[in-house]
């Protein structure tokens, strides 16, 4: 099973904070993989960070010669006062500078890293088969396009800032404390195990609630995504409240987990005050004695509790990091799981070139046998010719195999044995992309993207010229519904094409057809949800597109495929009848059996019979 649906599912099971072990040295390979070509302004970054901390830490010690050498020695000397107020101020405006440089630098290359990984990621995932679909939920891949990007984006926004800024601080910190007293150093030295013991201990808890609060915010954006991609069904059955209420548990789920991780913060900062707050008394009392016996020089202790206040500030800076470090690296490894899969469905080695003009359109089913993954054979030695130009009708009870058929013509999946042909080629030797220009798909439910007609239409495809795209809708007769529609071709659809109706949606798609002009076409019950004025519309548009191309049309309702050629009967994946429509009816098959079906149901649709009281 992938790495990446593995995280997943742990995710999904797990809910009570199981995240999967942080791999920090893969993922600090891969994330420098990406840092290197930007290391110019890495290096900047660094400089920058330098010079603020620089800038920073020198403050203190002026504060220090100003009480030391001007005011506790009794010099009047008002002119080397403004001199060090000067110095002070131009020391806060460079740390200013410097800190606003360094941030902006490492937004521009950490957002430009997190951009290009989230492109790659998203044009991965597109190129992935449709077996890992049937595997991997939606709302997991959307996890990984938007959290986990946000996770790499948190390490480039922070983690790598606080390890660089505050690592160094810390280190500039404990330089000056022993440069200005080494005993009053040393003891605060002492502190730094006391402070590690605490900062494990509050670590480890704090990863937990942490990560559960992932989790659990994780569950809550996939059931949303599935939730949303259901929405009618959840209408029709009138599941909304149930379904409030599972929401309303995850959504609690959360609510419990991000109060815990809240108040593990506030404790966990309240008691590294409280340690500084001590440390502070214990150098006050120690160093005020030393003061008082003139061992060391008041300036020198002012110097140290500005430095002990500024001491504790990084380290709870780096801890509370950890955590965004450990979920940037989950986060990471889960993205580079999804990379590392290799789509099952590829170009072969050995691909041959098709010419597009010179396809004939003739397809053979060889022997062919397939199951999905290591499910029982849907498909054993199935044998099935089409001529180039014929149009086929396959029908057949729910479940038979119709779809499975035209998804290896797609090579959506590939067969186990037996081939599909094309003109004579195997479609696993055909280039995927020429191959899905010579077969074009129109399925029940045609997809629209949010875009205008004329965009939909040749899908975003700019040398597809307009003239074109309104040539064809008037052909499929697509021209009236767009002339009803305020901004004509330029109206905008919403996502899905939502606002128009099952049927319009399907003429714009009928429109896609003449405009890509594959030379094969399969309809996939294209006619399935339509009432009987649009599906005459659509039959007439079929006889357009239908000509002069090998079309396969998937029906249950016979009306769409009586004209056909020819007729196959599908059953349990086997071919059990194939003729034509008049041939079958004579034959008093499981087609006729079909048909006489058919009409009782216009029949009844008509005369509408009393209604039967289904126990
Ligand atoms: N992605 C998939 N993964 C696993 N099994 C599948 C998948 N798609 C279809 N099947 C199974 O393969 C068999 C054939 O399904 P298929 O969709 O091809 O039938 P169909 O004849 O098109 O049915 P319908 O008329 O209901 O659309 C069914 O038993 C179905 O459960």
């Amino acid at each position: 099973m992938p790495q990446a649906i593995n995280n997943w599912q742990t995710d999904q099971n797990s809910g009570q904070g199981k995240q999967p072990k942080p791999q920090y040295r893969s993922a600090f390979r891969i994330l420098s993989s990406y840092i290197t070509p930007h290391r110019k302004t890495f290096s900047l970054v660094a400089i920058c960070t330098v010079i603020a901390i620089a800038s920073e830490l020198f403050q203190p010690f002026l504060v220090k010669i100003a009480i030391d050498d001007n005011l506790m020695a009794g010099n009047n000397d008002f002119s080397s006062l403004l001199v060090i107020c000067a110095i002070y101020l131009g020391l806060s405006l460079s740390g200013l500078l410097f800190t606003y440089l360094q941030n902006n630098l490492l937004q521009d290359a950490g957002q430009s890293i997190v951009a290009k990984i989230r492109k790659q990621l998203f044009q991965h995932i597109t190129k992935l088969s449709m077996s890992y679909f049937d595997k991997t939920s939606s709302g997991s891949l959307i996890t990984h396009v938007s959290s986990d990007t946000e996770a790499v984006n948190q390490f480039f926004n922070q983690v790598l800032l606080t390890l660089l800024r505050d690592g160094l601080t810390l280190v500039s910190i404990l330089v000056m404390m022993f440069y200005l007293d080494a005993t009053l150093g040393l003891y605060c030295l002492l502190l730094l195990p006391i402070i590690a013991l605490i900062a494990i201990a509050f670590r480890s808890f704090m990863r937990t609630t942490y990560q559960m609060a992932r989790t659990r915010l994780s569950r809550l954006v996939a059931f949303v995504a599935e939730n949303l991609s259901g929405m009618s069904l959840i209408q029709v059955f009138h599941q909304q409240k149930a379904q409030a209420e599972l929401y309303k548990e995850r959504n609690e789920d959360y609510f419990k987990a991000n109060v815990r991780e809240i108040r593990t913060q506030v404790l966990f900062n309240r008691t590294f005050d409280l340690l500084g707050n001590l440390t502070i008394a214990f150098v006050v009392w120690t160093g005020g004695k030393a003061v008082l016996g003139t061992t060391i020089e008041f300036g020198v202790l002012y110097a140290f509790i500005t430095y002990i206040r500024q001491f504790f500030q990084p380290i709870n800076a780096i801890t509370q990091q950890w955590n965004t470090l450990q979920s940037a690296t989950v986060a990471v490894n889960r993205i580079w799981g999804v990379l590392d899969i290799e789509p099952e469905i590829q170009d072969s080695a050995k691909t041959v070139k098709v010419d597009y003009e010179s396809v004939q359109g003739r397809v053979d089913f060889n022997k062919i046998s397939f199951s999905y993954g290591n499910g029982s054979p849907i498909f054993r030695g199935l044998d099935l010719h089409i001529r180039p130009g014929e149009m086929v009708g396959i029908v057949g009870t729910t479940g038979a195999g119709k779809s499975s058929l035209m998804s290896l013509l797609c090579r959506f999946y590939d067969v186990q044995e037996g081939s599909v042909n094309i003109d004579g080629n195997d479609v696993r030797n055909i280039p995927q992309a020429d191959l899905h220009r010579i077969v074009g798909l129109v399925q029940q439910e045609p997809y629209l993207y949010a875009g205008s007609i004329i965009d939909n239409v040749r899908m975003f495809d700019e040398s597809i010229s307009r003239e074109d795209v309104i040539q064809a809708c008037e052909f499929v007769g697509a021209d009236q519904l767009v002339s009803r529609m305020a901004d004509g071709y330029d109206t905008k659809l919403s996502e899905r094409g939502s606002g128009l109706s099952a049927g319009e949606r399907q003429l714009l798609s009928f429109a896609r057809i003449i405009v890509f002009r594959p030379k094969i076409l399969i309809l996939d019950e294209a006619t399935a949800n339509l009432d009987s004025q649009t599906e005459q519309l659509i039959q007439r548009a079929l006889q357009v597109v239908s000509k002069g191309r090998t079309t396969i049309v998937i029906a249950h309702r016979l009306s769409t495929i009586m004209q056909a050629d020819r007729i196959i009967v599908l059953s349990h994946g086997t071919i059990v009848e194939s003729g034509t429509h008049a041939e079958l009816i004579e034959l008093q098959g499981v087609y006729e059996e079909l048909y006489r079906h058919s009409q009782g149901e216009a029949a009844a649709s008509i005369e509408a019979p009393e209604a039967q009281t289904i126990p």
